[in-house]
């Protein structure tokens, strides 16, 4: 038997020159992306979990993408639709543990048959699962609750919060839905025999206990004491359209949702010829293990700082003021050594709750090294700006925005100057400028 080798014909039978010219091609293409590379920006869109991130991105999609499909807007209106009635519950189940007195439950009060609607109505069964196409939106309203609940279980029992969000996946049983659900049995027994309502009737009753009960009012104003949807007045003053299963949300019912992003996502659009992806990342505790995986080219960080949230805690460990946590995180992510160079943009976001809230809830008694005026917003913010600033210990520039994500008019100002800012310092960077 010979041993010697065939020795091919032409070029395309030598497996060593097929090699090379694949190895060839990969080369060429990585040089193209290179080339490529030169005209896009990686932005990175970080910040605590509910800070607005993902809204600031619908804006850009709003502006560079043509806004919103068909689905997300059936999607959506059925989130909200769940939202709201929770939300609702959740200012029941308050109200009772803040001794405010409701009108719904004096005597023969004309309200209580609503309060008894709200009570009844289980926001998962009410939902048009078909209408929108698919049900991982309900996943994640269920998942964001369930984290939640696991983690206060097991804060209670070790006094360790931070491992609790290192767990992945949810349990429905122990769903937001079924935790408050629970909490209302505790407060208001019921009959076995319960009433079914329509969706018409429930979205009714939310709207009545809304506007004519006093006390689901006060409760409200004291809701940065508990965990409620930033949202939570815009579904109740607009809850009547949500009652139907067919509803298409607006551009502002989009923004106004709620969606806790899990994971990273990634959105490209052109800004004249300059290709813009943008990183979103999910900002609760358990999601933040993951953003290192994108921390390498990052042209720069566009930081969500929720100024209104000065007086709230986590909703992963109510121990914690989210503004402390959003100051220690900026620290970390400011004087990182991946992002020593990389230009910062801070968006002091919803200014408008802000300032509403700047007026009834004194800044001094959550940061008492405060010495503006007392409820004076200028003074307030001016506070947050010069902390924030102070902490970069690099030579890095940071461009500050005051910023209200859901409004698509100022936003549109703010998203141009940043996309012009990235795209002059880049083209200086490189001479041509
Ligand atoms: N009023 C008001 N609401 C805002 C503003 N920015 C965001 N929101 C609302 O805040 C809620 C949370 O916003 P998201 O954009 O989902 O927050 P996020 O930072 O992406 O949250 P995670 O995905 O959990 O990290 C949504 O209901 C938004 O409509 C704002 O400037 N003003
Ligand atoms: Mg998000």
């Amino acid at each position: 038997m010979g041993c010697t080798a065939s020795v091919p014909s032409n070029e395309e039978d030598d497996p060593f020159l097929q090699d090379k010219h694949i190895n060839d091609q990969i080369e060429q293409s990585l040089r193209m992306t290179k080339g490529n590379d030169r005209n896009e920006f990686k932005l990175f869109l970080l910040g605590t979990g509910e800070s607005g991130k993902s809204t600031v991105l619908k804006q850009m999609k709003l502006l560079h993408k043509g806004g919103f499909t068909s689905q997300e807007r059936v999607q959506y209106a059925q989130v909200i639709w769940c939202d709201l009635i929770q939300s609702m519950k959740i200012l029941l189940v308050q109200s009772s543990r803040l001794g405010i007195a409701l009108d719904s439950d004096t005597e023969g009060s004309p309200l209580a048959p609503f309060k008894q609607a709200v009570l009844n109505a289980n926001a998962l069964q009410l939902v048009n699962m078909g209408a929108a196409g698919s049900s991982d939106y309900l996943s994640d309203y269920v998942i964001k609750y369930g984290e939640r609940n696991r983690a206060k279980s097991r804060l209670n029992e070790t006094g360790a919060p931070d491992n609790a969000f290192l767990k992945e996946g949810s349990n429905e049983q122990d769903s937001t839905e079924t935790v408050v659900n629970e909490e209302l049995m505790e407060i208001y027994p019921m009959s076995e025999q319960k009433q079914i309502y329509t969706r018409h009737e429930v979205a009714e009753a939310v709207s009545k206990l809304w506007s004519l009960d006093s006390g689901i009012k006060k409760c409200f104003e004291k809701s940065h004491e508990f965990q409620l949807e930033s949202s939570a007045s815009y579904y109740f003053d607009n809850c009547m359209k949500f009652a139907d299963p067919n509803y298409k949300c607006s551009d502002l019912d989009i923004l106004k949702g709620r969606i806790k992003t899990s994971g990273i996502t990634e959105t490209d659009f052109m800004v004249n010829l300059f290709k813009f992806k943008i990183l979103d990342a999910g900002g609760q505790r358990s999601e933040r293990k993951k953003w290192i995986h994108c921390f390498e080219n990052i042209t720069a960080i566009m930081f969500v700082l929720a100024v209104s949230e000065y007086d709230q805690t986590l909703f992963e460990d109510e121990r914690v003021n989210r503004m402390h946590e959003s100051i220690v995180l900026f620290n970390a992510l400011c004087n990182s050594k991946w992002f020593i160079n990389t230009p910062f943009i801070l968006f002091l976001n919803k200014i408008d709750i802000f300032e509403q809230k700047i007026a009834r809830s004194p800044l001094k008694k959550y940061f008492p090294d405060y010495d503006g005026k007392p409820n004076d917003v200028e003074d307030a913010l001016k506070f947050f700006e010069t902390n924030f600033l102070k902490l970069n210990k690099t030579n890095k520039p940071i461009y500050v925005h005051r910023t209200c994500a859901t409004d698509t008019k100022s936003m549109k100002f703010v998203l141009s100057a940043v996309t012009d800012l990235i795209v002059q310092r880049n083209l200086k960077n490189s001479g041509i400028l």
